[in-house]
């Protein structure tokens, strides 16, 4: 197929996406900082000592979903295939990006990647550590080589829930091409484990 020039292309051409032109690009700082004042912190929990960063008030307002899926997204238009949601609240996450990248022109869908135990005939599974305990993630059997993947979660606190998502995805044959979440725990320094995240917000 030969390449068009920018300037015939149309939106649901199949080089739109693969140009980086889809028109996902990132929200104004006045609406970032809307969604950030909509966070639910909740002190000592799920145990003493952590500050539990709730996404779900963000979720649950159209705006602030949609400010949330602008900005994950903008940093990495056209250069995925999927989007990996990581079970629970990055499943959400995962759904609105992909629906607003195809809303825009754009081309995605998303792997779930859920906790161990839920999928029916998992293709891998990585066991990580967590702020608080261990978990287990699994895959399902959709990955091909040459599949571009953009991994997204809520939060950025260890980073072994990430690691482990980049992980599977690798031992699957596609490949990492970014990770972004929206908030960072900074003093758990989870890029050290979790490579580079895109993060929107740190605390
Ligand atoms: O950077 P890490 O230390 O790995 O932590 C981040 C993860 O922890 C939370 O999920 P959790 O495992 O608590 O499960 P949930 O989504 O079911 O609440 C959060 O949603 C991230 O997925
Ligand atoms: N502080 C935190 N807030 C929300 N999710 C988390 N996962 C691990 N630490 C977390």
């Amino acid at each position: 197929m030969r390449r068009p020039s920018a300037g015939v292309l149309r939106r649901g051409s199949p080089w739109f996406g693969q140009l980086g032109l889809s028109t996902v690009s990132a929200p104004a700082p006045e609406a970032l900082n809307r969604a950030k004042s909509l966070f639910a912190v909740i002190p000592d929990y799920p145990e003493p000592g952590v500050t539990f960063q709730d996404i779900t008030p963000v979720l649950a307002d159209p705006e602030g979903l949609t400010t949330l899926a602008e900005a994950l997204l903008a940093p990495f238009a056209g250069q995925f295939d999927l989007i990996a949601g990581i079970e629970a609240r990055g499943f959400l996450l995962a759904g609105a990006m992909a629906g607003l990248t195809n809303a825009r022109g754009g081309s995605a869908g998303v792997l779930t990647i859920r906790k161990a135990g839920k999928l029916p005939s998992p293709a891998a599974k990585v066991s990580y550590e967590l702020e608080y305990g261990s978990a287990a993630i699994e895959a399902p059997d959709v990955l091909r080589p040459g599949h571009r993947v953009l991994i997204v979660d809520d939060v950025l606190a260890t980073g072994g829930t990430i690691a482990a998502c980049r992980e599977l995805v690798t031992e699957l044959g596609a490949e990492v091409v970014g990770a972004t979440a929206v908030m960072k725990v900074e003093a758990l320094d989870g890029e050290k484990i979790a490579g580079e995240v895109h993060s929107l917000f740190s605390c």
